[in-house]
């Protein structure tokens, strides 16, 4: 996903520059801060769980689905592209909003992911055949895409200096957040709703937030970096001055705060025509030549696309999407209810990853938490060889049972170590690139998240059906010890340094002792 990629890099690199400019006003952010926590742009930042409902709230949906769509039981395929296809909407949007977002402004590209988000929902709830609802989960993806990249974009641009670095760990904290929401939607509407209904009011209440967001963010100002940029610095002002309270901000502090980000837009396009001049390239392919051919901005690239990669293709997603329908296939009466566990846990868990990550380290708790993920898959193997799996109208042995304990254990130890380590760290990614390519290197990075997500949404249940379901988990758990030796090699520890000693440790080398 986009979403993390831009946020954590503005946030680090404006902390950076407005506490070394202004220790005064970086101070007053600080205080202003905890006003503005609670107002608008918390719940501001809260509604970023929308983007997140919809990944979630498939899995409920495919379970509950039965008949509704198209007059018949939906097959592995049907379920695969069903799921694949917003992946893969969100993979093309997120570019094409970031550059709608540079002409147009954050607003306007927010209000349109919002109008998508209702509109998806609405095309969902109303589906009676596949392809209708295919159409549904792919406006959703175009909704997914522009959003998660543009709201923490524009969250990071307007909100106080020292607000800003704890977006990564809000953005994943409230991505887990919505799957939770949404899986606890899909249980109830699953249980207690009319069947051939209930499934249509828990995709369809994924408007819910983005009705919620649109009224939200007619209110709210265009971001002051953007404005500038637009060369329309009177507004920016209005808006700094109304983001730091009018009663602290002192004309003096406003007029600092909006210098330094004219300095920092003038520094950029001086750097970027610099560059340009020196490669005598078009300016648009410096910055790739930047990222590809010199050598550290190709190692820091390398590493983040590694971690972003095997965040997907070690197969989480392929149970946040499926963990229903697999649970219903092992016999459990209440399968949505039962997938929930893997969205608390996973939530639950990436709670506690967010406070121990300073102190362990990106490195070290991924070497930690990776064998465990093998051990959780290897075991799952082991429960779906031992298990087998009964036709629909047979009741459960005590054997059978037990089996299916087994893999819901295992598939909690797996869940649980996942959300500890890789699913966290590969959104630090912005603190491997310097600042020429920081934008660019996390971007591509974050594509390779959305591609391998679909691969793994695409291909889980055909694999499931050709290779049975324990090869499908033994190959994950494949994938995730090639990764650890891969982490292993390449990735250095960057726990406690600063952004300009995290990237320069790729100066010679992969910086790994
Ligand atoms: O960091 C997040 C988180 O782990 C989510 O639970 C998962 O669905 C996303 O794909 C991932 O990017």
């Amino acid at each position: 996903m986009v979403n993390a990629a831009e946020a954590p890099l503005l946030a680090h690199q404006e902390d950076d520059f407005d506490d070394e400019l202004q220790p005064e006003a970086a101070d007053a952010g600080r205080a202003d801060n905890k006003q503005q926590q609670s107002g608008p742009i918390g719940t501001f930042v809260w509604l970023l769980t929308l983007s997140a409902y919809d990944t979630g709230v498939i899995s409920a949906t495919l379970v509950s689905v039965r008949t509704s769509l198209s007059g018949r039981e939906l097959g592995s395929f049907d379920k695969s592209i069903i799921t694949s296809c917003t992946a893969l909407f969100a993979l093309v949007a997120s570019p094409l909003s970031s550059i709608l977002a540079d002409a147009f402004g954050r607003k306007p590209v927010i209000l349109m992911a919002d109008v998508l988000f209702i509109f998806g929902a609405l095309v969902q709830a109303l589906s009676y055949t596949v392809s209708n609802m295919v159409i549904g989960r792919s406006i959703v993806g175009w909704a997914i895409g522009a959003a998660s990249f543009v709201t923490p974009l524009y969250i990071a641009e307007l909100v106080p200096a020292a607000h800003r670095g704890r977006l990564v760990t809000l953005n994943v904290l409230s991505i887990t957040m919505g799957q939770v929401v949404a899986y606890v939607v899909g249980w109830i509407f699953a249980e207690y709703g009319e069947p051939s209904m209930g499934w249509r009011f828990t995709v369809g209440l994924g408007a819910v937030p983005a009705v919620l967001q649109c009224v939200l963010v007619i209110f709210m100002p265009e971001s002051p970096r953007w404005l500038v940029k637009a060369k329309k610095p009177v507004e920016a002002r209005a808006v700094i001055q109304k983001t730091l309270g009018s009663d602290q901000a002192s004309s003096h502090l406003v007029d600092d705060i909006l210098e330094s980000i004219e300095v920092e837009i003038i520094e950029e396009e001086n750097s970027a025509k610099l560059n340009s001049r020196q490669r005598s390239s078009h300016s648009l392919l410096t910055g790739w030549d930047n990222l590809f051919n010199v050598p550290k901005n190709r190692r820091a690239l390398t590493i983040a696309c590694l971690l972003q990669g095997l965040q997907q293709l070690c197969g989480f997603n392929s149970l946040m999407y499926f963990s229903a329908t697999i649970f219903s296939m092992l016999g459990f009466t209440a399968p949505t209810l039962t997938s929930l566990s893997v969205a608390a846990t996973n939530f639950v868990f990436t709670v506690a990853a967010l406070l121990l990550i300073d102190r362990i380290g990106r490195r070290r708790i991924l070497l930690y938490s990776i064998p465990f993920m093998v051990i959780g898959l290897f075991l799952s193997a082991y429960g779906f060889r031992s298990t087998k799996i009964p036709p629909a109208e047979v009741k459960m042995s005590d054997s059978m049972r037990s089996g299916a304990f087994i893999i819901l254990a295992s598939i909690m130890i797996y869940v649980a170590s996942y959300a500890l380590g890789l699913g966290n760290v590969p959104w630090m990614q912005s603190e491997l690139f310097p600042l020429s390519v920081r934008s660019l290197g996390s971007g591509v990075a974050t594509a390779t998240n959305w591609l391998a997500n679909f691969v793994v949404g695409l291909t889980f249940l055909p694999l499931m059906d050709s290779l049975t379901p324990s090869w499908t988990f033994v190959l994950y758990g494949i994938i995730c010890v090639a990764g650890w030796f891969g982490v292993w090699l390449i990735y250095p520890e960057t726990v406690g340094l600063t952004l300009e000693e995290a990237t320069g440790l790729l100066e010679n080398g992969w910086g790994v002792r």
